[in-house]
């Protein structure tokens, strides 16, 4: 036992053991988070340019806050006040998104996933790589057959803290469901496509523009924006696509994860309700590395590349080539949402892009609560309603402020 000033005893044996015994444990934590984070020799930046922290000088930072976290918990459990000071600076940069684990393990999983994006984009793109074009292009109202690409998987972004596989749906979960790319033509008619385009001009009305982007989430608090038959034509096309990706992976439990309405003008919109000229609105990126639920990823095109706009279509990033989808009205694009996928969208150079952006997850209590649809799985109308607060960062601000920029 330790022992007082006055001989009292300070922490009796008991205690000192317990204490022992979560240092113990937290030492082995802090040198597994370090061998996880920084083995390959490289920081979190992952160029290789950038050396990894100290290892003894990260694990006693670890151990320290994992001993703050525990004092701050104990401390509460007990209904004291937070001890915790403001302007302490974690030793883990904070990540905040839907998904992301409070837990010291679920952050470190955090930290490890955006630097397998940062490194899958140093790997994949460079300049002057082969450009290989994905799929025929249809005509519409040709139905199209349903056309698909199986890819190798990514290596798995999350092992356990944050989201796990769900067989035969996830992607990569067995034989049973590859990872891939898929389109499908002709799923909205073009009166459909026009309605959209007609729609989202009124309702993307008084939004702020981030670039050449301007952004609504389709969700239930936008059904003011988007009016009754607007808010059920976009609940139809969610819940097709939805049905149609279903098909396709032949998988029946398939949820709501997010969604986006989404227009792209160029050049952008200028004046004041353009909140970042700059901002970078074609990055690649790996849509996982964003939201850990997100399994598959899926957009609708509402018109055409080469006809309404120039640039803005979808790029693949693969090793050695790029695969480039055009953007076609009435077209589903899908794809596994992992880092087998990275993408993005290449540079406008006129005209305006429309389209409904949506993302699955495979898992119920990841299901988004409060998209338009009332066909969804049951938990849609269950959840919905006008206080159910939007889980994701695809859901804040639709409405006087505008929307803020998904982390995507
Ligand atoms: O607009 C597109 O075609 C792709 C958008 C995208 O990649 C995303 O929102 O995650
Ligand atoms: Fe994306």
């Amino acid at each position: 036992a330790l022992y007082g000033p006055d001989n009292e005893v300070f922490i009796t044996s008991e205690a000192e053991e317990v204490l022992e015994d979560f240092l113990r444990s937290h030492r082995q934590k802090a040198v597994s988070a370090y061998e996880l984070l920084y083995s390959d020799g490289e920081g979190l930046e992952g160029d290789g340019g950038e050396a990894p922290p100290g290892r003894q000088a990260f694990e006693e930072q670890y151990l320290l806050e994992a001993l703050k976290r525990e004092t701050e918990r104990v401390m509460q459990e007990k209904g004291h006040a937070s001890h915790r000071q403001g302007d302490e600076k974690p030793p883990l940069p904070d990540i905040q998104k839907k998904d992301a684990p409070a837990s010291m393990d679920g952050q470190v999983e955090a930290l490890l996933v955006q630097k397998r994006q940062r490194q899958a984009i140093r790997e994949r793109v460079r300049a002057g790589k082969p450009l290989e074009v994905g799929f025929d292009t249809a005509v519409q109202g040709s139905h199209t057959a349903v056309q698909s690409l199986t890819v190798p998987c990514g290596e798995p972004l999350y092992q356990q803290h944050a989201y796990s596989t769900v067989p035969f749906c996830s992607p990569g979960a067995g034989p049973s469901q590859p990872c891939s790319r898929w389109v499908v033509d002709d799923l909205t008619t073009q009166a459909e496509d026009a309605e959209m385009m007609r729609l989202m001009d009124s309702s993307l009305e008084g939004l702020f523009h981030q670039g050449s982007e301007t952004l609504l989430v389709p969700d239930a608090d936008s059904r003011a924006r988007l009016g009754p038959d607007g808010s059920q034509l976009t609940a139809e096309l969610l819940s097709r696509a939805r049905a149609s990706v279903s098909r396709a992976l032949n998988v029946s439990s398939l949820f709501y994860s997010g969604s986006l309405l989404k227009r792209m003008d160029y050049p952008p919109i200028q004046g004041e309700m353009q909140l970042d000229a700059e901002h970078d609105s074609v990055n690649p990126h790996v849509d996982k590395a964003n939201i850990a639920s997100y399994d598959w990823s899926a957009l609708l095109y509402f018109n055409s590349v080469g006809q309404d706009f120039d640039g803005g279509e979808l790029l693949f990033h693969d090793l050695d080539s790029d695969q480039l989808v055009d953007p076609v009205a009435g077209r589903l694009v899908f794809f596994s949402s992992g880092l087998e996928n990275l993408h993005r969208v290449r540079p406008m150079t006129r005209g305006q892009r429309y389209v409904l952006a949506m993302w699955f997850t495979c898992s119920e209590v990841h299901a988004h609560p409060s998209l338009l649809s009332s066909t969804g799985q049951g938990h849609a109308q269950t959840y919905g309603g006008s206080n159910s607060k939007p889980l994701d960062s695809h859901s804040d601000g639709n409405e006087e402020l505008g929307e803020r920029k998904p982390e995507l």
